[in-house]
């Protein structure tokens, strides 16, 4: 049963597989309750991979050719890296469905950081047909996102300057403990969305959860604001529920 939260509405799923499930439900019913380009900025991350093998075998009959694929967060690293968050949704969803290859939009990985991040901010420019964010005309139909178990949300990792960003809407990184420069939407860009959706599951996330809904300033994943609507999908273990398997 979802509950309301100071940082948006929490719905608890029984496991990791069940959130996946609710995620892929929930982004199905918005597209198919939507005309016109729909646009996605896709996660990294281990729950986020189940959603996207689930969209890719049981909602192929989704409008793909509407979607505009695009990113949340990069590592710095070539397309094929193991690493790769594109690598990853490649395999496991934009390889299985009828998306056309003009609607999947990688974040850069060449040259410099900072010239990536300056570049993909003009591709969602032209996907946005505005250099402008506007509350009343959201970037994002839904932004994916995940919780590290350090706090950091798409590459949003404490203490890191980008945190400080609010006029650019993709920024880049090097996180103190995690491998890889990054390449991350900012604050601002998230915030221009219809919809905001973590997907968290594992006992080894309840800890942060719980800083998060406590609401710990402190960690970037309490920053996180949308125009739209904030919605936590998490599994028991990682709401700290008591009878989890496991
Ligand atoms: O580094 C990253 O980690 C986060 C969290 O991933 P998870 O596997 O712990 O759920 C992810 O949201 C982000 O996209 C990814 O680049």
């Amino acid at each position: 049963m979802p509950t309301d939260a100071p940082n948006g509405r929490v719905d608890i799923a029984t496991d990791a597989e069940a959130v996946a499930q609710r995620a892929a439900s929930l982004i199905a019913e918005k597209v198919r309750g939507s005309s016109g380009p729909f646009v996605i900025a896709l996660s990294g991350g281990s729950t986020p991979k189940r959603l996207y093998q689930i969209l890719a075998s049981d909602y192929a009959d989704l409008p793909w050719d509407r979607m505009q694929l695009v990113f949340g967060d990069e590592r710095f690293v070539p397309a094929d890296d193991s690493s790769s968050n594109y690598r990853m949704v490649s395999e496991a969803l934009l390889s299985k469905v009828d998306v056309p290859s003009a609607n999947v939009h990688p974040m850069p990985t060449d040259g410099t950081p900072a010239d990536a991040a300056l570049r993909y901010q003009g591709i969602l420019q032209r996907i946005h047909g505005s250099d402008t964010l506007q509350p009343g005309k959201p970037l994002f139909d839904i932004v994916l996102l995940g919780l590290g178990e350090n706090g950091h949300t798409a590459s949003l990792f404490p203490g890191t300057d980008v945190l400080n960003e609010r006029k650019a809407w993709v920024g880049s990184c090097t996180p103190l403990d995690a491998p890889h420069d990054r390449l991350t939407l900012t604050y601002p860009a998230i915030q221009s969305s219809r919809l905001v959706m973590f997907l968290v599951a594992g006992a080894g996330k309840a800890e942060i959860v719980a800083k998060v809904r406590g609401g710990d300033a402190a960690q970037p994943s309490t920053q996180i604001r949308t125009d739209g609507e904030l919605l936590w999908l998490l599994d028991k273990a990682a709401a700290g529920e008591r009878d989890h398997a496991g």
